[in-house]
């Protein structure tokens, strides 16, 4: 997982595909610049999220970025994109490439920080599509507030439980708990100044 939280990231092109990519992206990056000759209508609805760019591509508008996703209906232009990337050192995904590409755009979801993703390394994105599907369906939205106690009692732990090897059974142990036997637990080990085994 890398961390896009301060980096630019750009996609060139403005159909599904690269509506598709924005989406995602925008749920780990908040600086994305999206660069085509023509938008879907619907990127108008992320005009506020997006730097919207209506020209066609050309090398300057990507130089400061940190990952570029080359989405043009034109096999050349996404190949003149890759070339500039590997040149400058810039990761790049083309979206009619995988072997060309630097890496691989899963299928993925979220819950909070809980991040699921699926791929098939560009052997079949539908299926990739489908296992998330059915993932999606056992990890629904109570995932989000399970997996910040989670969190909360792992920080009280590493400040707390200087034993290491007590701390990792803890922390084993903890993800069998139901949602109300953790809540409990965190308010326990707050309350407590170090933690020490029975
Ligand atoms: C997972 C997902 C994420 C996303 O796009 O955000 C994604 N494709 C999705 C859907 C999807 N893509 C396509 C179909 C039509 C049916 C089919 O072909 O199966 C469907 C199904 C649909 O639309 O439901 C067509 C397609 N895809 C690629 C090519 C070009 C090629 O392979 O050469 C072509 C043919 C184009 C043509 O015909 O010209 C290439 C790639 N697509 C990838 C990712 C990467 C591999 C991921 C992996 O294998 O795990 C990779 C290699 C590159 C990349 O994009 O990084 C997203 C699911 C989102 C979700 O719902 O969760
Ligand atoms: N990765 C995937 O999941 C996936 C899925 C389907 C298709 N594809 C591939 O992705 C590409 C894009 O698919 P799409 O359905 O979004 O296509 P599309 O035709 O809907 O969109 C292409 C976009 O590229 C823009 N464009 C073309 N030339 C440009 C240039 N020189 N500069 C800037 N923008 C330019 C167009 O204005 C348009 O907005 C295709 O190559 C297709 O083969 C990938």
């Amino acid at each position: 997982m890398l961390n896009l939280k301060n980096k630019r990231i750009s996609i060139v092109g403005g159909g599904e595909v690269a509506y598709r990519k924005a989406l995602t992206l925008l749920e780990y990056c908040p600086d994305i610049r999206v660069i085509s000759t023509f938008f879907l209508d619907k990127f108008n609805e992320l005009s506020d999220k997006l730097e919207l760019i209506n020209e066609p591509y050309r090398d300057e508008l990507i130089k400061d970025s940190f990952l570029v996703i080359a989405a043009t209906s034109s096999k050349e232009v996404n190949g003149k994109i890759a070339q500039y990337c590997r040149d400058n050192k810039i990761l790049v995904n083309l979206a009619d490439n995988p072997d060309a590409s630097d890496f691989i755009v899963p299928s993925s979801f979220k819950r909070g920080d809980l991040v699921i993703s699926v791929s098939t390394s560009g052997k079949s994105p539908s299926l990739a599509a489908k296992i998330k599907r059915e993932i999606e369906k056992q990890y629904g939205d109570e995932y989000a507030k399970y997996i910040e106690v989670l969190g909360d009692i792992r920080d009280i732990l590493l400040k707390r439980c200087p034993d290491n090897k007590l701390r990792s059974k803890i922390l084993k142990e903890l993800i069998y708990l139901s949602p109300d036997e953790l809540i409990k637990r965190r308010a326990e080990y707050e309350n407590c100044s170090w933690i020490k085994g029975e």
